[in-house]
């Protein structure tokens, strides 16, 4: 389990996560809910490297316990990664690409026709699974998304969707989002932030279907 007490974070002078405690469950998703600006990068940011520091722009305060060794992150921004795809998977990525993408065959097809382009070059969306192609193929035990179906189509959400599902069990996933479907599909726990507050923290049962509180039930309607 990732343990976090009174954990908070901000870039220079400002404050952004205000002494959040949570626990995310080892093996398991945790879906990050919150509104636009509400501090879920922040939140994954600080889990980066296990965080806890003062960097010149960026700071991580508090205890955290992250007993992982070894974490692959996907990105909100595009990341400057200049090799392809098949370098990151090397010299077998053909066959990865089928092994990671087995629950979905249409999604390794079309990654595979853009294996040799720079990732950092790759169409919106696509770059983000080519990236969570990478974390899959890693075997990185903590796995941390911020927003990957930003981009994505209906059907490579849920691409997506199923490959999450077939991580539970396996590898300790962070997903930011705002894709509520996605969130409700892969969800093993769900935080939900607000101004860098942490509003709840329940199964995706008492979240999604039995919301406690007002605010709650509007944003999962
Ligand atoms: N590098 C940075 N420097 C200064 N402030 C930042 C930086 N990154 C984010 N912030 C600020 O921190 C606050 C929380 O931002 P954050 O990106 O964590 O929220 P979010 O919930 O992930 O938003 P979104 O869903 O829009 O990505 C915002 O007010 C944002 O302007």
């Amino acid at each position: 389990m990732i343990q976090a007490r009174n954990l908070g974070a901000g870039y220079g002078p400002r404050a952004v996560l205000a002494k959040l405690s949570f626990d995310l469950p080892w093996r398991r998703t945790t879906v990050v809910l919150g509104s636009g600006g509400s501090g879920k990068s922040t939140l994954l940011r600080a889990l980066v490297n296990g965080g806890l520091g003062d960097g010149a722009d960026f700071w991580v305060r508090g205890e955290l316990s992250l007993p992982v060794s070894a974490q692959a992150v996907v990105p909100q921004s595009r990341p400057a990664e200049s090799r392809s795809l098949g370098e990151l998977l090397g010299p077998d990525a053909r066959q990865t690409l089928e092994s990671v993408w087995a629950c979905a065959p249409a999604a390794a097809v079309r990654l595979d026709r853009l294996r040799e382009r720079p990732v950092a070059l790759l169409p919106e969306g696509l770059w983000r699974l080519a990236l969570l192609t990478a974390a899959i193929a890693s075997k990185a035990p903590l796995v941390l998304l911020d927003e990957p179906e930003v981009g994505l189509t209906g059907d490579s959400v849920r691409w997506l969707a199923r490959r999450l599902l077939m991580l539970r069990a396996e590898r300790t996933v962070v997903l930011v989002t705002q894709h509520l479907p996605l969130a409700r599909m892969v969800a093993d726990h769900v935080l939900l932030i607000d101004d860098g507050m942490l509003v709840d923290q329940a199964s995706p049962r008492d979240f999604f279907d039995e919301p406690t509180s007002p605010g709650i039930r509007q944003r999962t309607g």
